[in-house]
């Protein structure tokens, strides 16, 4: 076990006390721009309003025009991903050509204009798909489960289903596609009117993500929510972090019942389709395998999924749910979605590399997962690869006050990097994106999406894990200094 003492004794000496309450980077920025200020000196005084205007600035950019931008352009970049792979065969050099000797917005239109409204089979599809969801996250069996102590004190508890429920659904998708073919039925359909299921994706999740905000400021569930005062941060970001609506619970709903599943369910649409225009390929396969194999690996890890910070720092708002209800059914499943236009042959020895390389980066990253959820579920009683594992027993306070402990791992694969199982993340990616060869960069789009996302969320987590442990944090940061890849970054 790592020496807890180094950290207590700086706690001591006072200096831990302002990280351990959370405000670690603001508050020590003032504290020494004080101790400057004392020290006389225009220049200094100067350095702090400079200090003050840039904090403002990045406020501002942080919560009104980020947010303006993605609210602006992500419902439109669903839509280029749409219009790429149907109408560029599958290249955005094709696609940007559409914006040339012409404004953004009417290179945007034209793509919009040749998106059909939604039919009403595919209505009927999202609603039934959605009152099915909703029904079995009630009736299916499971355990209730907690997550963690939110940060006002609050247990959320789960029932926890999420595997059962993917494995019925998969089940029921396979039977009916089967029992309706002989009458010409089939799921492929969605593949045909996917521009129709996007324009209703993106209409009912910007009216449900209003519904939350209204939700928030009139009745919120618990205590965990509350305005910013700045209303377009609010509906980017929601209010609050629990929502739950007639018992249900919502990011349950975005997150995992629906975003995940969905994701599922278009990988094996799209499969169907790639079968129906050419009978077995192996690329599709290889993708379409991998990425079942990854959402199997997700539903059956869901209740560590509710202790990242997804679920616990993110609010319920555009971000969270429109992405999980509009981005990842459209972007997620986009490498499947372009291999029904390109069938690709790899032959055995290709195929048998990418499916090995890719379940072993699955294999490491759900290793690394359920590493750290396994040492804290053990209260660090046990082996991490056959050795006793070096843990950091990090105190850490509520908003109301009340101390608690966590245990950080600084072993295993959380001894390599802070974050480590980004990497076998990336790769599992990029191994199921592959078979779609280097023609066009198109396919690659979720792998360079993760590599941003990553990267960013590495940062996130970091600040995240300074606020709330202080010099237990900067203890591990010190024995593990890498953020991701270890000896470079
Ligand atoms: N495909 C996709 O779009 C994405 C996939 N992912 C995947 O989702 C999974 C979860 O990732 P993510 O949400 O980023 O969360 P992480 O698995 O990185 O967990 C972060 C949290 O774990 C705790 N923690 C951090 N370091 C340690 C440690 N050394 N020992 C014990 N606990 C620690 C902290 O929470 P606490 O407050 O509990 O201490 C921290 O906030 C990963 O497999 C990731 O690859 C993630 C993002 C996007
Ligand atoms: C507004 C948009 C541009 C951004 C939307 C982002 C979200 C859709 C995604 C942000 C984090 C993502 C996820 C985190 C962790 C996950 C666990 C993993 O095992 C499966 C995928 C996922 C649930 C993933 C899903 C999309 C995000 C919520």
């Amino acid at each position: 076990m790592v020496d807890t003492a180094e950290a207590e004794q700086l706690l001591r000496q006072g200096l831990g006390k302002r990280m351990v309450r959370g405000d670690g980077i603001n508050r020590s920025t003032a504290v020494s721009g004080d101790s400057d200020m004392l020290s006389g000196g225009i220049h200094h005084y100067e350095q702090i309003t400079q200090s003050a205007q840039s904090q403002r600035l990045k406020r501002f950019l942080t919560t009104t025009v980020m947010p303006v931008f993605l609210l602006a352009f992500t419902p439109n970049l669903v839509v280029i991903i749409w219009y790429t792979v149907i109408h560029c065969e599958g290249s955005y050099l094709k696609m940007l050509s559409v914006f040339s000797h012409r404004s953004i917005l009417s290179g945007l239109s034209d793509m919009w204009s040749l998106m059909n409204y939604p039919s009403p089979v595919v209505i009927w599809t999202l609603v039934i798909y959605c009152v099915y969801a909703l029904a079995m996250m009630k009736l299916l069996p499971g355990e209730n489960v907690t997550g963690p102590v939110t940060p006002k004190g609050n247990v959320p508890v789960y029932k926890d289903n999420g595997f059962i429920y993917f494995v019925v659904t998969i089940c029921l998708f396979w039977v009916l596609t089967i029992c309706l073919h002989p009458f010409g039925i089939s799921p492929s359909i969605l593949y045909d009117k996917f521009d129709e299921v996007i324009y209703a994706l993106n209409a009912f999740s910007l009216i449900f993500c209003a519904f939350l905000y209204i939700k928030g400021l009139l009745t919120p569930s618990s205590t965990d929510s509350g305005s910013s005062g700045n209303i377009i941060f609010d509906y980017y970001w929601g209010m609050e972090l629990y929502p739950r609506v007639l018992g249900f619970d919502i990011k349950v709903f975005t997150n995992c019942r629906f975003g995940m599943m969905v994701w599922a369910l278009l990988v094996c649409i799209h499969s169907v389709k790639s079968f129906e225009l050419y009978g077995f390929v192996d690329s599709m396969f290889v993708s379409a395998f991998l990425q079942i194999m990854y959402i199997t690996k997700f539903f059956w890890w869901e209740s560590g999924y509710m202790r990242t910070i997804d679920i616990m720092l993110d609010r319920a708002g555009y971000y969270i749910c429109w992405g999980c209800l509009v981005y990842v059914p459209s972007l997620y499943a986009s490498v499947t979605f372009y291999l029904v236009s390109h069938p690709i042959h790899l032959g055995p020895v290709v195929t048998t590399i990418f499916l090995f390389l890719g379940a072993l980066n699955i294999y490491i990253n759900y290793a690394a997962d359920v590493q750290k959820q396994e040492v804290r579920g053990a209260n660090g009683n046990c082996l991490i690869w056959g050795r006793k594992p070096e843990i950091i027993r990090a105190k850490y306070q509520l908003e109301n006050g009340d101390e608690k402990e966590s245990i950080l791992l600084a072993s295993g694969w959380w001894g390599l990097s802070r974050h480590f199982h980004y990497i076998p993340e990336i790769m599992l990616a990029f191994f199921w994106s592959a078979p779609a060869l280097f023609d066009n960069i198109m396919p690659y789009s979720y792998v360079i999406w993760l590599f941003i996302l990553l990267t960013h969320r590495s940062y996130r987590d970091d600040t995240k894990c300074n606020k709330k442990y202080g010099l237990f944090w900067h203890q591990y940061c010190k024995k593990v200094p890498h953020k991701i890849v270890p000896y470079l970054f």
